[in-house]
């Protein structure tokens, strides 16, 4: 006998059958968990095994796979359930950045026989179709908990004092010999004192709640988040500015992609402002008036060059993010954190506070939901299945940025290749084409693909590429070089024509 369980996810309806030996324990799970999640302490603290505060990738995914453990779960969410990825993240983006490669396939439809003319672009329609789909996914979310049985607390928890970690919510206190931290983090933000004016901007929170296209966007970063926002306001007809800091946006990328990357920008109309910041942003009738200075450091002696920009109607600030544990209380509890406020974790997960775990954003490294998803059911395995080994490996972590074109990115840099295995361990193979797709196009893109390898066996331990399908394309290769593929491997591997991807095995 066997059971049909049905998994809802985001994308599709997945299903698998749990044999009859799991049958039994999955049930006796079910039973134990709802008298104990019923339970309260004589001291009128609700008690359960597991305790997830933040219901984001990384608590979801946790809480889940703890639940299907036999662990009694909740999970406590302040906002909306799904986190940063679901609601302000990766969900949203990935609708607009396919808005965008919509509006730059519109350029080339000529060339390949389309008429297109008056085609209008609604703004309005896209975010309206984009919030029912994620609102669809908070009820997915939030029914996944319901069928796993973990109790969603809605909320803010906030640490209480005592010899045992307790949480409080709404003035009720809940407690777990098992707490995890996955609160995630928020857009920084500049104070009035750094930069007169800088409320005035709005960061990728509010990106998601514009009404309509700015006409005249100025975005300031250099990161994932400023290159993909430029990419999809630019594309979809905002005339943008982007203001950087140093030369090149994505600086610890492999300096091939962030050079190509900074001209893929230009290339594509976005108006790029090197070595600048903004010393100032005002309120005047026609928008925001931004004032930027401009200073070479090559050139000492020059004076820094003051600039405006006028008439700005979105002053997007996307210059990194920081962790969620101002209100948590966790300094007294003894769960130590870095000066940036990271909580501090073994490679295990494990907090300075025995008992207290994090995962995801909170701790500052990787800050990408599926190393938050992994990382929260590895602990899951640990503490619910006896599995004390059971960590998450961050080395070789796959990473996509939705430029346009993409970017897909693995493994080591050349840089930190040499860096960490000397100049003459590391051979670089490297190509750059123009892709077939614009062999009648009169819009051009570059396709441009780089393999980091070592040792005399030429291991594979970086891949770095941007081009059109590159976020396609990466997840396979991501496979071959975590199993140590070497260049020969690739070398062996029959071209697939034609697609840019062949080029990776057929490189000399
Ligand atoms: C604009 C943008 C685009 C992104 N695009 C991608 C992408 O394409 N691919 C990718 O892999 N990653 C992307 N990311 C990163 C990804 O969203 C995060 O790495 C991921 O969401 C982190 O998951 P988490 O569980 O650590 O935190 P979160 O998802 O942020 O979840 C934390 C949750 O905790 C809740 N919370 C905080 N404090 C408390 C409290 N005291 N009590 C109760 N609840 C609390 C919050 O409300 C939130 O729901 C993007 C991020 C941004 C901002
Ligand atoms: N596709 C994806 O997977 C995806 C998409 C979005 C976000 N994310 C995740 O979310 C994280 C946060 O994204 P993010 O773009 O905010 O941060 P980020 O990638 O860390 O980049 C922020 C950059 O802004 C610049 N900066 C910092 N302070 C500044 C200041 N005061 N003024 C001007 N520029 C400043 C810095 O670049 P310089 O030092 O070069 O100036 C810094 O590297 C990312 O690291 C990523 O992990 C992932
Ligand atoms: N394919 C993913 C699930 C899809 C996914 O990443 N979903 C995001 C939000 S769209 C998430 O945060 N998931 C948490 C969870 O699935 O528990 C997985 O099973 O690992």
């Amino acid at each position: 006998m066997a059971i049909l369980i049905q998994l809802t996810q985001t994308r599709a309806l997945s299903f698998f059958v749990l044999p009859k030996q799991l049958l039994s324990s999955f049930r006796r799970h079910r039973v134990i968990r709802r008298s104990m999640a019923s339970d309260q302490t004589a001291a009128d603290t609700i008690q359960f095994d597991f305790l997830v505060i933040g219901g984001g990738s990384g608590g979801l995914a946790g809480a889940r796979r703890a639940a299907e453990l036999g662990a009694t779960t909740a999970v406590i969410e302040s906002h909306k359930l799904g986190g940063t990825c679901v609601n302000v993240g990766c969900v949203p983006k990935k609708v607009m950045w396919n808005a965008a490669v919509h509006a730059e396939y519109l350029h080339d439809h000529s060339d390949y026989g389309f008429e297109v003319d008056n085609i209008r672009f609604s703004w309005e329609t896209l975010k309206a179709k984009r919030d029912i789909y994620v609102s669809h996914l908070n009820h997915i979310y939030r029914n996944n908990l319901d069928k796993a049985k973990i109790q969603t607390i809605l909320g803010h928890a906030r640490f209480t004092s005592g010899p045992q970690p307790t949480v409080e919510v709404n003035g009720k206190k809940y407690t777990a010999p098992h707490i995890l931290i996955a609160t995630g983090g928020q857009p920084t933000v500049l104070s009035e004192n750094e930069v007169p004016g800088a409320n005035l901007g709005i960061t990728s929170d509010g990106f998601f709640e514009l009404e309509s296209l700015p006409k005249r966007s100025v975005i300031v970063g250099a990161g994932y988040i400023a290159v993909e926002m430029a990419g999809i306001l630019s594309t979809l007809g905002s005339k943008t500015s982007l203001i950087i800091r140093q030369t090149g946006v994505l600086r610890n990328f492999d300096s091939f992609v962030s050079a190509n990357c900074t001209k893929e920008l230009q290339n594509s109309g976005v108006d790029l402002w090197r070595n600048s910041h903004v010393k100032s942003v005002s309120k005047t009738d026609k928008g925001l008036l931004v004032t930027l200075a401009t200073k070479d450091p090559e050139k000492k002696n020059e004076e820094e060059k003051i600039s405006t920009i006028e008439e700005v109607d979105c002053l997007l600030w996307a210059i990194g993010r920081q962790p969620n544990t101002s209100g948590l209380n966790i300094g007294e509890m003894g769960v130590t954190t870095d000066d940036r406020g990271h909580i501090v974790v073994d490679e295990f997960q494990n907090t300075s506070r025995q008992g207290i775990y994090a995962v995801g954003d909170v701790c500052g490294k990787a800050l990408l939901t599926p190393v938050a998803i992994a990382a929260g059911r590895k602990l899951a395995h640990r503490l619910f299945e006896g599995k004390k080994d059971s960590k998450l490996d961050y080395s070789s972590i796959p990473t996509v940025v939705f430029s346009h074109p993409p970017i897909g990115t693995v493994g080591l840099t050349e840089e930190e290749a040499i860096k960490s295995r000397g100049k003459e361990n590391v051979k670089i193979y490297k190509t750059s084409f123009t892709p077939m797709y614009h062999a009648i196009t009169t819009r051009k893109s570059l396709c441009i693909m780089k393999l980091v390898c070592v040792g005399k066996e030429e291991t594979v331990v970086g891949l770095h590429m941007q081009g059109l399908g590159c976020d396609e394309m990466l997840q396979g290769f991501a496979v071959a070089i975590k199993m140590g593929a070497t260049k020969s491997h690739f070398d062996k591997t029959i071209a697939i024509h034609p697609t840019s991807s062949e080029e990776f095995v057929t490189m000399r």
